[in-house]
């Protein structure tokens, strides 16, 4: 049983800040487990026209999630009606909003991810979130919500059991994943700065990261 727990397995991956459909066929070729659309403000924001274009040609095995941050249940209604699959709330929502939105939504096939954005430790009262399928710890920036390229000190996750399975974020890059792994053990790793060239994202680095994921070998320290 405690051999159980400690075995670590190879996280999904969700490459985020898509936004054309040359970024859409690196993701068909490399085959990421979901693809992020950022439709909260940021020089990757893409609107609900471009994404409706878009996901018809993602391969169907990668799911789209939509990227948000304090914007309306409408809005985000909108966004599933375009084909995300997965709502990454990624601003100051609370419970309510989360319970007001899986309300709204009525389907089991749609998930939630809610971010956590690390400063230097997680809040030791914080209460668990209720009715979400992932939480994401991301770095926290008193500029940005995300996409920073920045990441924390993973340690404070070590060994750390959440109310949900764990999505790390925050200036992942083939070098670090595998300390990033072993550290958190994370159910999947969400990257886009370092997968990005002048901001565009970048064949060869998706190609890198993805293959570095699926090959680490998480039972030997090389
Ligand atoms: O990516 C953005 O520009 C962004 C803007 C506003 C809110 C969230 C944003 N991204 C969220 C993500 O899921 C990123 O993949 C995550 O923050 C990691 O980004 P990076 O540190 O650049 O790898």
């Amino acid at each position: 049983m405690e051999r159980m727990r400690k075995m670590k397995t190879i996280p999904k991956v969700k490459i985020c800040g898509i936004r054309s459909m040359n970024d859409i066929e690196i993701l068909n070729e490399y085959r990421p487990d979901y693809c992020g659309f950022v439709f909260a403000e940021s020089k990757r924001k893409v609107g609900l026209t471009e994404v409706k274009e878009l996901i018809p040609y993602l391969q169907k095995e990668i799911l789209p999630v939509g990227v948000f941050v304090d914007q309306e249940i409408t809005f985000i209604m909108k966004a599933i009606e375009a084909g995300i699959k997965v709502v990454q709330l990624h601003g100051d929502e609370d419970q309510q909003f989360i319970n007001e939105l899986k309300i709204k939504i009525n389907n089991n096939q749609i998930s939630i991810w809610k971010v956590i954005r690390i400063n230097k430790e997680i809040a030791s009262d914080r209460e668990p979130y209720l009715n979400i399928n992932g939480l994401i710890f991301d770095k926290y920036s008193a500029v940005a919500y995300g996409g920073t390229g920045v990441a924390f000190n993973w340690d404070i996750l070590s060994g750390k059991t959440f109310e949900a399975p764990i999505v790390l974020a925050g200036g992942l890059t083939a070098d670090n994943l595998k300390d990033a792994v072993r550290i958190v053990n994370p159910f999947c790793v969400d990257v886009s700065s370092s997968v990005e060239t002048h901001g565009y994202k970048d064949k060869e680095k998706v190609k890198v990261f993805v293959k570095k994921l699926k090959s680490l070998n998480l039972f030997n320290s090389q």
